[in-house]
């Protein structure tokens, strides 16, 4: 066989090994950010029944997951301040997880009457930050975080950590992984269910996200932890592939690439969620997202804000196609 033929050969069968391996992926579980990371950082303020359509739209598209406020002090985060509002008009839908964030005790307070069944705390992996977004030491987070989190959990709720600042602080700069490590062993040990290393100025590369995980991966297992990038460098989806490369199942999100955080100078959105599910079909992962409602949501957000999507995959679905599964075949290189 001449030597063209033979290195076609090889290379189709590279191709579909790649497909198979990466294909026995396992459930990816998306938690979408959009109502709140998305929307915190904008300036306008959202009126909150365009925040519950986006939410309605979001569990129309599939999505199960949907962080859909914060009680944070609405002197801090403005656009948050109608959390209450939110989670009590809301029409849930059977299946679907509605968290919110909670930054004390003052807020949970607030919230244990909206019906909630988990909440997510949110300490900092740097000082620096964790001063201008929380008005504390870290350890003093932490200290208020369990005050939280033992009370929420009394209550019969599910409790998510997030770490901020995983690698780079917008005022520190590089964050140690080891100090990233010991938080997250301290969220498990008061009993989150599960910690997202929160990249929030999005300054990672699979390689630090590499180095991060080695380190983080000593102290707690695959299934406890959440892959949470923001995109601002454009290295959201790699630093996703070497995540799931250490088995890591739950991956943060947000429609059209929102967000940011009012305190992290500097940062932008999260992985656009249409990029996140389109990129997940392409490695036969199926999501059970329908990315036509995904995309319609998408845009119904980026038009109210009267902004460009950041989701290249939203700005790229013209509308010759009509329905998912044309996406799905071209994501996914399937000809027929
Ligand atoms: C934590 C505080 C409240 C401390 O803020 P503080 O000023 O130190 O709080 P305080 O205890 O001194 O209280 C000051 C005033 O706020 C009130 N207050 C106090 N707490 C609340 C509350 N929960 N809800 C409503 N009101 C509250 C409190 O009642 C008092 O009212 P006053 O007596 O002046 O009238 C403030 O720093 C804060 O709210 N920070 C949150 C800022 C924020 O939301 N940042 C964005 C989310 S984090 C993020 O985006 C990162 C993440 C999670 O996405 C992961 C990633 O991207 O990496």
């Amino acid at each position: 066989m001449c030597l063209l033929r033979r290195i076609v050969k090889l290379k189709v069968q590279n191709v579909y090994n790649l497909t198979r391996t990466l294909s026995t992926l396992p459930e990816i579980r998306i938690y979408e950010v959009g109502p709140r990371d998305g929307l915190q950082n904008e300036s306008k303020f959202v009126p909150t029944d365009i925040k519950i359509e986006l939410i309605h739209k979001l569990a129309a598209a599939g999505i199960r997951n949907i962080e859909s406020a914060s009680f944070v002090s609405p002197k801090w985060v403005k656009q948050m301040s109608d959390g209450m509002e939110v989670m009590k008009n809301i029409i849930r839908t059977p299946g679907v997880n509605y968290p919110v964030l909670i930054p004390n005790l003052k807020g949970y307070e607030t919230a244990i009457k909206c019906n909630i069944e988990e909440i997510a705390i949110f300490p900092s992996g740097s000082e620096g930050f964790s001063q201008k977004n929380l008005n504390c030491s870290v350890e003093e987070g932490l200290k208020r975080f369990k005050e939280v989190a033992v009370q929420a959990l009394k209550d019969g709720l599910r409790v998510r950590g997030y770490v901020s600042c995983v690698v780079g602080c917008p005022y520190d700069g590089p964050v140690n992984p080891k100090s990233i490590a010991k938080i997250t062993e301290e969220l498990l040990d008061i009993g989150c269910y599960e910690v997202s290393l929160g990249d929030t100025i999005g300054v990672g590369t699979a390689g630090s996200v590499q180095r991060l995980l080695r380190e983080v991966l000593t102290v707690a297992k695959p299934e406890n932890l959440a892959l949470h990038f923001h995109d601002t460098y454009g290295q959201g989806l790699s630093n996703l592939l070497a995540g799931l490369e250490f088995g890591i199942k739950t991956v943060d999100s947000s429609i059209s690439g929102l967000g940011g955080c009012p305190y992290a100078r500097g940062a932008t959105g999260n992985l656009a969620t249409e990029d996140l599910v389109y990129f997940l079909y392409g490695l036969g992962v199926n999501t059970n997202i329908d990315l036509v409602k995904l995309v319609e949501a998408g845009r119904f957000i980026s038009n109210f804000l009267g902004k460009t999507t950041e989701s290249r995959v939203n700005r790229a679905i013209s509308d010759r196609f009509k329905n998912h599964s044309d996406i799905v075949k071209i994501a996914a290189c399937i000809s027929q």
